[in-house]
This record gives structure tokens, sequence and C-alpha cells, in this order.
């Protein structure tokens, strides 16, 4: 059982609107179903690209600790930078990966505001400039995925271009993970069990595999598979829900691509954000991109996904009928970020 693998491609090359929307209409049912899909973007950007970030990514986490630690994100503004082994935490335990994170530059940076520091490159050669070309792309299939999204939603154009109004300056975050194997005696996880907070998460992964796993509530795990025998679920700690974990390995010229938290208010629940987590067991880096709405977007539930609920309910996962209050994104951002500076949870 595997999630959908989808081809950005044709939508990017052709004008026929019929095939625009069969991927239009393929991205919305794997984000009304899992939340999660394979975007298979080798029409949009050759492998040898994220594969020469990585080479850089592993330039520098092979430095020595106080080398890393001269561009460490806790002398800066608590967001922007490097953060060591086991300094990010999730469900109140240790992640065991170390990474740099770098956000949208902003106007007038004081680092004695959270978020609002400078982005701190590693000096290596080439590395921010190759970081920044992948991010120029990134952000641009960004707005590519969420045209496809508007238009799957059977949003009209004067409904995408309000739409596109609160991405288009879009507050990103490039993080860049280095992972070490994790041992078999530690007490957590890679990355703990989180949903993504934002819009849409780009996740180009190394090749181990096992490593990212999703879980999917009882309702997606039948379509995958097509069975309704689900055996395991949620510890109760997670809130106890059936369903299963599973595994998204890699798949070559594809990104792992899933929704965040401000899909679920745009769509009043009908997109939900899936909770995935990481166990790593070998030595490796990933580079999620994630591209976010804009800092001052004002986020709340769009009619389009209300005309879906109110015409076809049975789409509407558990027949749900939660009301999603508005945010204002950067607010919602600084919340997870301060929080996770007073030692909270990992804000991912
Ligand atoms: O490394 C991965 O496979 C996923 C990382 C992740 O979920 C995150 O950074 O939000
Ligand atoms: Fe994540």
């Amino acid at each position: 059982m595997s999630l959908p693998i989808i081809d950005i491609g044709p939508f990017l090359k052709s004008s026929d609107p019929s095939v625009r929307e069969a991927t239009a209409a393929e991205i919305h049912s794997a984000c009304l179903n899992y939340g999660f899909f394979y975007l298979n973007i080798s029409a949009y950007a050759d492998p040898s690209e994220p594969e020469e970030l990585t080479t850089l990514a592993r330039s520098f986490f092979s430095l020595a600790q106080e080398e890393k630690d001269k561009i460490s994100l806790g002398s800066n503004d608590k967001a922007r930078g490097y953060a060591r082994l086991k300094e990010n935490v999730t469900n109140g335990k240790a992640d065991n990966h170390e990474g740099i994170d770098f956000y949208r530059p902003v106007e007038n940076p004081d680092k004695s505001k959270p978020l609002w520091g400078e982005n701190l490159w590693p000096t290596i050669p080439a590395f921010k400039e190759k970081y920044e070309q992948w991010i120029g792309k990134m952000k641009a299939l960004g707005l590519i995925v969420m045209e496809a999204m508007a238009l799957g939603l059977g949003m009209t154009p004067d409904e995408w271009q309000q739409l596109r109004g609160q991405v288009d300056d879009s507050f990103w975050v490039m993080r860049i993970i280095g992972y070490p194997p994790l041992p078999t005696d530690h007490d957590g996880f890679s990355c703990g069990a989180h949903r993504d907070y934002g819009c849409l998460t780009f996740l180009y992964a190394d090749p181990t595999p096992n490593a990212l796993q999703v879980f999917l509530p009882k309702r997606a795990a039948e379509i995958i598979n097509g069975t309704s025998s689900i055996t395991n679920g949620l510890p109760s700690e997670e809130g106890g829900e059936e369903g299963v974990w599973i595994t998204a390995d890699p798949i070559p010229g594809c990104v792992v691509c899933n929704i965040g938290e401000m899909w679920e208010i745009w769509t009043n629940g009908l997109y939900r954000s899936t909770l995935h987590r990481v166990i790593h067991r070998s030595s490796n880096y990933r580079i999620p991109f994630f591209f976010e709405p804009n800092f001052d977007a004002n986020i709340s539930p769009l009619a389009a996904a209300a005309r879906i609920k109110s015409a076809q309910p049975s789409t509407v996962p558990n027949g749900e009928t939660k009301e999603y209050k508005p945010v204002v994104y950067g607010k919602f951002l600084l919340g997870k970020v301060t929080n996770n500076f007073a030692g909270g949870s990992k804000y991912d």
C-alpha cells in the first residue's frame, strides 16, 4: 500500500483545461483522503539539485560542534539557525536530530524579537547560493500546487486570486535535518509524531527506508488498503485513534508533499493535516521546504470548501461539523515559536 503519486508535469506543461483539471482532481482526492502524497517533480527539477544540497548539508553537519554552534539559533532569534542534536523536543521527548532553519528574510531584522533575526548561513562555499536557488524553486512550486488545489476545490478565478493573495509572499521555512542513526535504546524518535502547522510541505528525503511514517486514520487506511482489518492505533497519549502507521519511503523524482493546519482552517476540516514521525536508523540528511502563507494572511474557511461539504456531506471526515476559527498566520506562528523557546513542544 502506498500513498498516491501525482505528476505535476502535465499541469505545468499543458494549457488544456481537462489535463489541468485531472491533476487538480488527483490532488483534491489525495488531500481529502490522506493529507499526504508524492509529487513527481521530475518535469520541474533535476534530481541533481537536491542531491547537491544534501552534499552541502553533509559538509556542514560533519564540522566540529563548536563550528556548528557559531550559527546557533539560541544566540539569534530562537528560530533561525542551527539546533543541536536533541535540542528539539516533540511530545516532551528529545528528537534525535540536528538541523538548521532558514525563514523568509524580514525588513528591519532584530534578533531580540523571536523569529525576527537574520538567517545564519554556514560559510561553506556555494551553500547559500545553492539553497537560495532551491528556495526560489520551491516557492514557485508552492504557488503552482496552490493553484491546482484551488482548481480541485472548484474555486472560481476570483476566489483563487483572493487565496493567492494570502500566499504570494510566503513566509517560507527551509529546514535541513541531519539524522544520526536512532539508537535502539533512545526514549523517543528521530522526530516525534506531529502535524505540520502551515500550508504545504515539500520534503526531499534521503533514500533510507522506513524512516518517515504517516498515521492513516481507519477511514484512510481502508481506502488505501481496500480492507477494514485495521489492527493497531495510536497510543492513548496521542488520542488513541484507530488507524495504521504506514511508511512513506522516498521515490526517485518525487518530493513527499503534505498539508499543514492552515489547510484545515481553509477547508473547515475537509482536509486534515496528517500525523507523521521519523524513525531513522542510518545517518543521512533531509531537506523539507515549508511553503507557508504570508505573515499577515488572515486564514479563514473558504466558501469553496463549504460548497463541497454541503453538496457531498459524506466527504467530511467522520461527519464532523466543527467550525474552525480564523487565525492570522504570523500570530499563530509566533505562538508556536515562543512556545518552543519556553521549552514547549517542537513547532512543526
Ligand atoms: O525527515 C522527515 O522525513 C520528515 C521531517 C518532518 O516531518 C518535519 O520536519 O516536519
Ligand atoms: Fe513534519
